[in-house]
């Protein structure tokens, strides 16, 4: 099994690159399926486990994808199946952004139930109810989900009990082909739905109001392929920003969009980090000693739950009492446990985690409980005395490029080592042709 491992106790010092967004890549690349004609080039494309996922999930279904370096070319042109391949719909929940596609362009999906993780039920009723409002049966049994609609589908109102964000990005994909106009009321509006929106109308689909509460799209007869570059990932510039946070560093993040990471900077600057907009990027200047500050998840534009674990680790290094709210997934504290291997004081209370700080962090060997919690391990670790061995990196995986290296970059002692304790090399991209994506999985940890 391969490890990272961090000696704490470096201040990080330089500049690392921001890749981009996963978040908003995978609806993208599903979103090129509703053309029927001509190619779609997806630039920026971050080389992640995820993105080989989901391009194996659209072969499978006889796409034509392609891989080469940050790029995707996907022609969606040739017949599609319309049942997405079981085994990658497994390995990543996003692949149920697939049904949206299909639906509008076949009538027919037909996908596993993707089931829970490691924070939370995650169900796609949202996702059901939306297309059942535009026309589609559904039926759900023998662990799939399986939705069908006689000739097009058609508009409709839909009003989203919460502002779920793959429901957004279904119901607007799905909608782009649909007879009439349907508006999405209390829709998601992070900036990954306005990606979408960006790149469905450059498909000649006609999206209004992404990014507000309310979208409206005009459905086309049909679209066709288009180039668009993906968004700066907002996550992966939050984590280097803690990186530095933590470490009392000096780092520019480059290609860090600074509209995006409003909430973030917020509670930074609450804790006594120095936050300066360069030219090429945000600057972050850690504190020598970091102060406690209150968090509480919500959609965007509110604080992103994707960032509560690595502010964790932060806390458990800040003065005073700091209390995270985690509002969005039922179960997003598995990586607390961890941290309790590593000497961390907190306390769980029904959705909220109460630490007193500063703890004195101690190295230890701790699991990746999920995405997330593999980088907000590695922080503390950066932090901590000793040595942390960090385990499961096929979450990091998931959503980090080079994650160790990039640290290593900044002045971090962090070594990802295999079974046999050889350093691992940093993954290079290989043209990824069908069959490649094995080579990549046989990176796993
Ligand atoms: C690939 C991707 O973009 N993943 C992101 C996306 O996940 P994802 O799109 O799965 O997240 P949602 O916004 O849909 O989920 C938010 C909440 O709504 C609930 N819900 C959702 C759909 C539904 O039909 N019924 C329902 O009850 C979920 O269980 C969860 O509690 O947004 C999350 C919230 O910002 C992020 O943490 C994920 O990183
Ligand atoms: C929860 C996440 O992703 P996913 O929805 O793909 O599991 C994440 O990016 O932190």
């Amino acid at each position: 099994m391969e490890k990272i491992i961090v000696r704490g106790g470096k201040r990080l010092h330089g500049t690392v690159r921001v890749e981009g967004a996963k978040n908003a890549v995978l609806p993208v690349i599903a979103a090129s399926m509703l053309a029927s004609e001509g190619e779609s080039v997806i630039t920026d494309v971050p080389v992640l486990a995820d993105v080989y996922t989901i391009n194996e999930v659209l072969r499978n279904m006889n796409a034509d994808v392609m891989f080469d370096y940050n790029t995707v070319h996907v022609n969606a042109s040739n017949q599609l199946l319309t049942e997405a391949p079981t085994e990658y719909v497994r390995k990543m929940r996003a692949s149920v952004l697939v049904i949206g596609p299909l639906l509008a362009r076949y009538g027919h999906a037909k996908v596993a139930m993707p089931g829970g993780c490691a924070i939370g039920s995650r169900p796609i009723d949202l996702h059901l109810k939306g297309f059942e409002a535009m026309g589609a049966r559904t039926h759900v049994g023998n662990g799939f989900v399986e939705l069908e609609a006689e000739g097009r589908l058609h508009g409709a109102k839909i009003y989203l009990d919460m502002p779920s964000v793959g429901a957004t990005e279904n119901i607007m994909m799905a909608a782009s082909l649909a007879e009439g106009t349907t508006t999405i009321e209390n829709c998601a509006k992070e900036p990954e739905i306005v990606d979408l929106a960006n790149f469905l109308n450059k498909m000649g689909a006609k999206v209004v109001g992404a990014g507000t509460e309310t979208i409206r799209i005009e459905g086309a007869e049909e679209l066709h392929g288009a180039n668009h570059s993906i968004i700066p990932d907002r996550i992966e510039a939050g984590t280097f920003m803690a990186a530095s946070a933590i470490t009392g560093g000096n780092v520019l993040i480059e290609n860090a969009e600074i509209g995006h990471l409003r909430s973030i900077i917020s509670k930074l600057e609450e804790m006594g980090v120095t936050i300066v907009e360069e030219g090429e990027g945000i600057r972050v200047l850690g504190p020598d000693k970091l102060e406690a500050t209150d968090i509480k998840t919500l959609p965007h534009p509110g604080f992103p739950t994707d960032m509560q674990s690595q502010m964790m680790a932060l806390m458990l290094n800040a003065y005073g009492t700091s209390v995270i709210t985690e509002t969005v997934f039922e179960n997003r504290f598995m990586h607390v446990e961890e941290f309790r291997r590593m000497n961390a004081k907190m306390k769980i209370e029904g959705r909220s985690v109460i630490i007193e700080g500063p703890g004195e962090l101690q190295g230890a060997e701790v699991a990746a409980t999920d995405l997330r919690a593999a980088a907000a391990l590695i922080l503390a670790g950066l932090r901590a005395e000793g040595i942390t061995r960090v385990t499961d990196l096929k979450h990091l995986d998931r959503g980090y490029v080079n994650f160790a290296e990039k640290l290593a970059g900044l002045g971090a002692s962090i070594e990802r080592i295999d079974a046999n304790g050889d350093s691992v090399k940093p993954f290079l991209h290989i043209n990824d042709q069908p069959g490649n994506f094995l080579a990549f999985l046989s990176l796993e940890s």
